[in-house]
Order: structure tokens, then C-alpha cells, then sequence
């Protein structure tokens, strides 16, 4: 494990995730949220957190993306310590997360809130540029806007890109939030329930893009969702989570044919 500057995170010696926490552990008053929680993410793969309610999966979340620090535990992305690090200062370095709650811009188009997106990471000299047109900022706005381009067309999302995104129904705005995700081409992507909200047909479709961003931008992705048969149906590895700690790993099939997992949260069945 390294210790940072303001260098970003590269990947150390021997670890191949790019996002791990180690032994993390949350107490809230009296109630253990998180107990010697352990868990990683490898680039080119969708990890899928499940649990029942309660189990600790937006605490894990909170704790991964720097909202919350840990009680104990360390949290390393591309193998260097990052625990000390807040939340803004994780999403300059790659990492980038979805909410539950919607965060779009309902008066600007589906475009512009990708251009957005990219624009507050540091648009390329600021008033004072836009001001003067510099050469150098109208080429970092045409860079710019070829890539929100690039990613509605990954997103399925080139036919709204003039609509406002107030007016989307949920499931088209919960796609435009991931689009604004990856806009930035983040190396790992927190997705939190992603598909509530979404018919079988958009969360089929969210599967889908999901899919592409993992084999085309090689995105590290861990994907908390209720919808048990969604993460099973597009994560490699699976972690289930029960009362705060890490009660199984492994693959799909693996996790199903678990007889502690489906005593605890598939109601063994
Ligand atoms: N701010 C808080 N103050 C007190 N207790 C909290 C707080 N946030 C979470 N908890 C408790 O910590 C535990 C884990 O909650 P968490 O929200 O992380 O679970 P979850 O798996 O995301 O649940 P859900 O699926 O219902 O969203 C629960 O017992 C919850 O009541």
C-alpha cells in the first residue's frame, strides 16, 4: 500500500483491484453497520453487492465513495490508500458513483448534462477562457462534446439528446445519470440501484450498456441492486452482505447454490 500526494492512484504491486476496502468497519451509536467488511473491485468486471435491508450496502457505499469515513479499515483505490481522502477528490481520480435519489438537471438537455459532467472536473481555463474564445478552449469544448456524443450513442441515448431531462420518464433519466457517469470515463463506477424504478425492458436495455461500458471503456463496476435476478444475471462475482458483514462471495451460481445465503436472504428457497 502506498500513501499519496495529489498524484492520481496507479495500481501497486500485486493488486489487481482498483478499488478495495479492507476490514472497514461502521458503528452508528449502538448499531454495528459494518463489521470487518472486506471486498474489491478489478477492472474489467461488475461486482454485484446484495443484502437484505439493513445489511450495510449504502454504508459500504458511503464509506467507498468518501462520504463517510470508517470506523476502522482502509479503503485503496488502484492500491493506495485513500481513506484520509474525500469524496470530490476520489471522483477527480476515477471514481464516480450513481445515487438512488436522481441528481440530473431537469432545465438543460440530455446533452448538456453530460457536457456538465465533464466540465466541472475543470473545463479548460474557466470565465476567462470563455470569455477570450481561446483556441485552446473551443478545441476542449469540441473534445468535450464528441464525447458526450460518444457516450449517448453507448447509452442508447442519441434520439433524446435535445430533450430536457426534467421531462424523461425514470427509467430514460435513471440512463441519462449512468451516461453522466461515465462521461468522464471513470476507472470504477459505483452504481447504486441503477434499475429501481425501470421495467424489465429498460433494466434489460441497462443490463446491456452496463455490459459495453465494462468491455469498451474496461470500467470496474460494483453494482449494489434489490433486483436480485439483475445482479445475477450480469455480475461475474457476487457479494452478499447480511448484518453488516460479508456472509458469501463467489460467482452467481456460486452465491445461489449457498445454503447460508439461502437461509438468510433468498428465504431458502
Ligand atoms: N445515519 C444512520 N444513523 C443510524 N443508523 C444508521 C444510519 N445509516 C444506516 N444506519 C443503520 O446501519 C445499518 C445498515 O444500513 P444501510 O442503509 O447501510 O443498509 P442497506 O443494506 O443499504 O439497506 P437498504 O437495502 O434498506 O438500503 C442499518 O441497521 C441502518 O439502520
Amino acid at each position: 500500500m502506498t500513501q499519496l500526494g495529489t498524484e492520481a492512484p496507479q495500481a501497486g504491486p500485486g493488486s489487481a483491484a482498483v478499488l478495495r476496502a479492507a476490514h472497514v468497519g461502521v458503528r452508528f451509536g449502538g448499531i454495528t453497520a459494518l463489521d470487518d467488511v472486506s471486498v474489491e473491485v478489478r477492472p474489467g468486471e461488475v461486482c454485484g453487492l446484495i443484502g437484505p435491508n439493513g445489511a450495510g450496502k449504502t454504508t459500504l457505499f458511503d464509506v467507498l465513495s468518501g462520504i463517510r469515513r470508517p470506523d476502522s479499515g482502509v479503503v485503496e483505490l488502484g492500491g493506495a490508500d485513500v481513506s484520509a481522502r474525500g469524496p470530490v477528490w476520489r471522483a477527480r481520480h476515477g471514481m464516480r458513483r450513481t445515487f438512488q435519489r436522481q441528481q440530473l438537471f431537469g432545465r438543460l438537455t440530455v446533452l448538456d448534462n453530460l457536457i456538465v459532467a465533464e466540465e466541472w472536473r475543470g473545463g479548460g481555463g474557466g470565465i476567462a477562457a470563455d470569455l477570450l474564445a481561446l483556441p485552446s478552449r473551443r478545441r476542449r469544448e469540441r473534445e468535450r462534446r464528441a464525447r458526450a456524443e460518444e457516450v449517448l450513442g453507448l447509452c442508447g441515448l442519441a434520439e433524446l439528446r435535445d430533450v430536457h431531462a426534467g421531462t424523461l420518464p425514470v427509467g430514460q433519466a435513471r440512463m441519462v445519470e449512468l451516461a453522466r457517469a461515465v462521461v468522464d470515463t471513470p476507472r470504477v463506477l459505483l452504481l447504486d440501484e441503477p434499475a429501481s424504478g425501470m421495467s424489465q425492458t429498460e433494466s434489460g436495455w441497462l443490463g446491456e450498456v452496463v455490459r459495453r461500458l465494462v468491455e469498451h471503456e474496461h470500467c470496474a463496476v460494483l453494482l449494489v441492486e434489490h433486483d436480485v435476478a439483475f445482479v445475477m444475471g450480469l455480475a461475474s462475482r457476487v457479494v452478499v452482505l447480511n448484518l453488516g458483514t460479508v456472509l458469501a462471495e463467489g460467482t452467481p451460481a456460486e452465491v445461489r447454490a449457498n445454503q447460508a445465503v439461502r437461509d438468510a436472504y433468498l428465504g431458502g428457497s
